[in-house]
């Protein structure tokens, strides 16, 4: 093989594997626990959204599905267990320099067995649906919050640059009907 045939085919591996780096993917959950006219939050006491409220969820492990990620991580930080779960939506976050996308699956759930509990990572409480504190959240929280409320599922995707601002954001209402029929085990 000449010189320069070494050199194309090199040059196509290293578009290859920069191509696989682009679209790696980090698999989280994120469970809204709700009551009538309630949902529930946690403070999250430390790491990534350390300070803002947010509903509980974590990193997907390997060798568990999705939802057994989401009521693993709602066990972990509330203490409360998750009888069934319905996915509400899909988050996709990427932030400006980072090549790694974040895919947060969303559920819901009213039906739950426990006493919500503070943990190392969260300290929960229950917010009337008109009191979220939005100015303590993540900021893209307040533009699909109102679609998680409604019963709609959606999809959505942000652009941040950093952790405050938004550059762009697109989101998919996928259905406005209300998500009662598709509870998860
Ligand atoms: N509401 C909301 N939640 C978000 C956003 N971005 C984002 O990652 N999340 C969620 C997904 C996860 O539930 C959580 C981040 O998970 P994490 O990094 O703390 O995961 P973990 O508990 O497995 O982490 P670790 O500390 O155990 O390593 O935050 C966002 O913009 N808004």
């Amino acid at each position: 093989m000449i010189k320069s045939d070494i050199l194309n085919q090199l040059q196509t591996l290293w578009k290859l594997s920069d191509w696989a780096v682009m679209v790696s993917r980090k698999v989280l959950t994120l469970v809204l626990v709700t009551r009538p006219n309630q949902v529930l939050l946690g403070m999250k006491k430390r790491g990534f959204g350390e300070g803002w409220w947010n509903g509980f969820g974590g990193k997907v492990e390997k060798g568990e599905t999705i939802i057994e990620a989401a009521k693993r991580e709602l066990q972990e930080e509330c203490c409360l267990t998750a009888n069934t779960l319905t996915e509400v939506g899909q988050l996709d976050f990427e932030f400006v320099g980072d090549p790694q996308i974040l895919e947060v699956h969303l559920f819901t759930t009213k039906d739950v067995s426990g006493v919500p509990t503070e943990t190392s990572e969260m300290k929960p409480q229950w917010f009337d649906i008109d009191k979220i504190p939005f100015h303590k959240m993540w900021p893209d929280d307040k533009l699909w919050f109102p679609h998680v409320l409604k019963g709609s599922k959606f999809s959505a995707f942000f652009l941040f640059e950093g952790h405050h601002k938004i550059l762009k954001h697109k989101i998919d209402v996928v259905t406005e009907q209300s998500h009662i029929d598709s509870e998860v085990k």
